[in-house]
């Protein structure tokens, strides 16, 4: 059954953040978690780990890799790609995030994508955004979808600490515990003209700050440098 799509722009911020709560109920979650636990072979290796399915970007060329075939997306999968874009994204990521694991503050190349959905299952963790000396903290609640647009999506860094539990803004510590996010990513077509020197790697190559060693598996490694995160 497809998924109703009805996002709406969050008014804590950051800009362009769009959310939509419960987007598939509780017993479709615990299918899809029995899924990820007990039908799928994840990388041995411990921290947060990743499958990919979909096209492989190639980070030498900045186009998809014809030497990796597509992988297509399991039946799963399917129900939980967003509709709302003109085609199916070119690549879907699930990640899983045991407690104690994170993603370092970064924002998703701007070369290789364009939009960007995440949905979140499993137990909520806190995601920090920052631009500057702004800081927003996002709880990602289990069974959300967001997606990132405009500021949100060029402007500013986001991240999961490496922590085992979160303070939340009332003082309360909330353990973390089992997470899986699925992230979804479309290709751009031309370049991106956001001239954001900091977080763009577009502009940044046009000024020759260009990065080195990028990694060909995990676009989230595209890693803006963003400064110590409190
Ligand atoms: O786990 C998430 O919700 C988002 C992960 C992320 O930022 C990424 O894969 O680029
Ligand atoms: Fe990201």
């Amino acid at each position: 059954m497809g998924t109703q799509f009805n996002l709406k722009e969050l008014e804590t911020g950051p800009r362009g953040l769009l959310w939509q709560s419960d987007f598939i109920d509780p017993a479709h979650e615990e299918r899809l978690i029995s899924i990820f636990r007990n039908g799928l072979e994840w990388p041995d290796r411990s921290g947060r780990i990743s499958l990919h399915y979909g096209y492989t970007f190639d980070y030498k060329t900045f186009g998809l890799d014809p030497d990796v075939p597509y992988k297509e997306f399991p039946e799963w999968l399917q129900p939980l790609i967003p509709t709302t874009e003109s085609r199916p994204p070119e690549q879907v990521c699930l990640q899983y995030y045991p407690p104690g694991s994170g993603i370092p503050p970064h924002v998703d190349t701007h070369m290789a994508y364009d939009q960007l959905y995440a949905l979140s299952l499993g137990a909520p963790a806190l995601m920090r955004f920052r631009r500057g000396e702004q800081v927003v903290d996002i709880d990602l609640e289990p069974r959300s979808m967001m997606q990132m647009t405009g500021d949100s999506r060029l402007h500013w860094t986001h991240g999961i600490k490496k922590r085992k539990t979160d303070t939340m803004a009332d003082g309360i510590v909330r353990p973390r515990a089992d997470r899986w996010s699925i992230t979804y990513r479309w290709v751009r077509d031309g370049d991106c003209e956001c001239g954001n020197l900091d977080l763009c790697d577009v502009a940044q190559r046009r000024h020759g700050l260009e990065k080195e060693k990028r990694s060909v598996k995990d676009p989230a490694s595209q890693t803006a440098p963003d400064k110590a995160v409190s």
